[in-house]
This record gives structure tokens, sequence and C-alpha cells, in this order.
């Protein structure tokens, strides 16, 4: 599906105008803009934000708002946010959802997102908010497909088939009706003013950037080639949906980078060079990509510094010749020996964050297009009671989405050593922010 050209501009009749004048981040060049200044967002994944912002026994408002507290006193500056979520049997969904087979929106949810954005605003944080899925934790792009064929979803979580899992989630590009739910999706996400604030969300400097969806692919690494011109065509159609609704904010793709693109660079650049795609965006993940076992660290651990040194100059080279800035907004590392309790150790993961921290400001200092970044994934003050640590709706949310056992790569705010390494990065970007000097 194609947006019809002249998009009907969203119903914002009862938002207050008085952002007027007030600063969304900019592009300029390789670098992020705000009120004339170099702008970095650093932060965390916060993909629960709207959940824990939800009024009564859906959220918990005390708990956000310590969370809130606690990101801010570390120097976060940006939360990247799951903005919706699909109605879904798949099994390691995230329940309740935010939209249902009928389009219908869950409002408390919505209205969770409402608070979030409204104390986030008051924290001088920006927010990535992504509007779709490429992967099951909450229901995503297989949902539209499993809706439209109306057949049952093809849960990799039952399956174990994970090639045709996303060959499946990348049928989602090709169906129209698909693509038309979707594009009303981001029109009422767009288009909704804050209950709270009164400002319509395309209106809100809260939001920096509009994100397609989480990690979206071409499809399994070898059978997704014949998906890509769909893909890349998906990536302009949708692009240009928020530009045309949400012309004041940027638009992300959410892409992981090379390996979010069948392994191959011309697709990323192609994906990403396009005039619609204001920045880029990369991912990575030493755990899933084979590089790192937290079970033999000493074979595998210094080997995965070198393959994560060798990504990220990847990236940034490639946001260099692309002449737009990048952010590598999720990257992680299991507990030590790949536990999941909050007392087990960080050893590991603090030398991998420092050393990832390290590169990405000496590449910022030098003037390359890296422009921020935020960690996989924030847990803060959620803790998981299950021996198995398995996510059961009505558990603590925490930084491992439901898929994944709840404290994989979530860091807490016990991690004291963690969060240190983390406030000193915060501190160091903002730093440069300062001293920056930005053409206005
Ligand atoms: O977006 C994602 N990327 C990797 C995370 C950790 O495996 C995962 O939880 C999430 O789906």
């Amino acid at each position: 599906a194609t947006a019809p050209e002249k998009m009907p501009s969203p119903d914002t009749s009862t938002a207050k105008s008085d952002t007027q004048g007030a600063e969304f981040v900019r592009v300029q060049g390789r670098q992020f803009v705000l009120d004339g200044k170099a702008y970095y967002p650093v932060g965390v994944n916060f993909w629960f934000g709207a959940y824990l912002g939800a009024e009564g026994e859906q959220g918990d408002r005390t708990r956000l708002l310590k969370e809130l507290d606690l990101l801010h006193s570390l120097g976060v500056n940006n939360l990247r946010v799951l903005a919706v979520s699909e109605d879904s049997e798949l099994v390691r969904a995230v329940r309740p959802a935010i939209v249902n087979a009928k389009g219908e929106f869950n409002e408390s949810l919505l209205q969770g997102l409402d608070f979030l954005l409204a104390e986030m605003a008051k924290r001088n944080m920006t927010a990535v908010l992504y509007l779709n899925n490429f992967w099951q934790w909450s229901g995503g792009m297989s949902q539209y497909v499993a809706w439209h064929k109306g057949t049952p979803v093809l849960d990799p979580d039952v399956t174990g088939e994970w090639n045709a899992f996303m060959q499946n989630s990348a049928e989602f590009y090709r169906i129209a009706d698909a693509q038309v739910r979707y594009h009303q999706v981001i029109k009422t996400l767009t288009g909704r003013v804050n209950s709270i604030t009164g400002i319509a969300y395309h209106q809100d400097p809260t939001i920096m950037s509009w994100q397609l969806a989480n990690e979206p692919r071409p499809g399994s690494d070898a059978d997704g080639r014949p998906n890509v011109e769909v893909y890349i065509q998906w990536i302009k159609t949708t692009a240009r949906l928020l530009h045309q609704l949400a012309p004041q904010q940027l638009v992300s793709t959410g892409s992981e980078g090379v390996m979010g693109s069948i392994g191959d660079p011309a697709v990323y650049v192609a994906a990403h060079e396009l005039p619609e795609v204001d920045y880029l965006t990369f991912h990575m993940w030493a755990k899933n990509w084979g590089w790192f076992d937290a079970k033999n660290p000493a074979a595998t651990f210094t080997g995965s510094l070198e393959k994560a040194a060798a990504y990220i100059d990847t990236h940034i080279d490639i946001a260099n010749r692309l002449g737009k800035p990048t952010v590598l907004e999720e990257f992680g590392l299991d507990r030590d020996g790949g536990a999941f309790a909050a007392d087990s150790g960080t050893q590991y993961r603090d030398i991998y964050y420092q050393t990832v921290f390290n590169q990405l400001h000496e590449r910022a200092v030098a003037g390359d297009a890296i422009a921020g970044y935020n960690i996989w994934a924030w847990g803060g003050y959620g803790r998981s009671q299950r021996a198995d640590f398995i996510w059961q709706p009505g558990d603590d949310f925490m930084g491992d989405p439901p898929q994944e056992p709840q404290g994989l790569n979530s860091v807490l705010a016990s991690d004291a050593s963690t969060l240190a390494i983390i406030k000193q990065s915060t501190a160091d970007f903002a730093s440069l922010a300062v001293t920056e000097k930005t053409a206005l």
C-alpha cells in the first residue's frame, strides 16, 4: 500500500499549542541539534514504560517515578519505548496489548504512555517510540500477518523455527490490508492528544523520533533476499507517512544494522540513504550472534570485544559516508555465568559497557557520526519472583521482554558498578555537547 498523497491531518483541535517555539531535536549533518547546540541522546531501553505508566493495577506509577528519578540522576536523557503492542496468542507476547484485532486501543495503556511522556518532559528526557516489532514479544508484524490470513500465528517459541518466523514476519511488508491497519495505528498515535499535558503527540518535543519498528529485517538471512525491494519500499512509504503526520519529529527505522540486513551492508545503506530516514540506528548482540558465551568467558570475551569494536566502527563509518547521525540503540551482555538473579555479578558486562562507551566517545570526540546510544535494557527496581524467571502477566516488568528470562540483560537499580559506568558515560557525552560549537 502506498500512503495517499494528501494525508488527512490528525484532529488536534483540543490540543494545546503551547509547544510553539519549543525546540524539537533536529538533524544537522552528522549530529543531532537541540536549542542550537549539539545533542547526544544517551540512555536506556525502557520498552515497558507505557505499561508502568498505566493507572491502577495495570501499571505502577509510583515505581515509574522512582525509575525516572534514578535514571535522571544517572544523566540519562533518552528512553527508547515500545509505543504499540498487538493482541496475540503468541505464547511469549506481552499481555495486555495496546491494540486488538478490531483496531481498538487499550485507553488505559495509552494513558500510561501519556503519563510516561509527561513525566519524561519534566526530566528533560526525549523518547524514541517504536510502532511495531519484527519479533514476537509484542505481537508485532507476525500478528498482523495472522490477522490478515485468519490463521493461527506462527509461534517461534512453540515451533523453534526462527527462519520460518522471520520470513512470515516479512510478509507483513507485502500485505496491503496489514499496511492499512498499521497506517491507522500510526495516525492514531501521532494524532493522539496527551490526556495529561493536552499536547498532541506530533507536536510534543518530548518525542524525538518515531521508529518504524523494533529490529525490522527483510526476512531471514537464508531466504530474505527476494524481500529486500519490498522492505526498502516499506521503509520509504512508512517514513513518508510519518513525515506527513509529524513533520516536526524525526523518523528512524529501528534496524540492527548489517546483522539485521541479511548480512549485506548494501541493503543497510539502501535502507538508510533514503532521504525520508533522518538518522541511522544499529544494535549489537554479542550473545545472540554467537560472539560471547557467558559460560565460557575465558575463551570468548576477548573475541567479543574485538568483534564489537569492529561492528561499531563499521556502522559509524557508514553513517559518516551517508552524512547522517547514527545511534547504537541496543547493546547488552549477560550477567556473570549467564545468571539471572539480581545478586549475581556483572564483571564482564561492566568491562563490555566501559569498552563500548569508550569507543563511542572517542569517535564522537573525533567528530564522527556516532550521536547517541541506549543500553538494553533498564530493569531498575523490577524483580522476578519466579524460579524459572519466565514472565507471566501481572509480574513486574523488567528490561527483558517476556520472551527472555527476566534478568538476562536487565540493568538493575542494585547494579551499582554498572550504574557508575553509565553515569560517567552520560556525563562525558553531556560535556561533549556543551563544548561543541554548533552553528545555529
Ligand atoms: O530488540 C531486541 N533485541 C535483542 C534483545 C535481547 O535479546 C531482545 O530482547 C529484543 O527483541
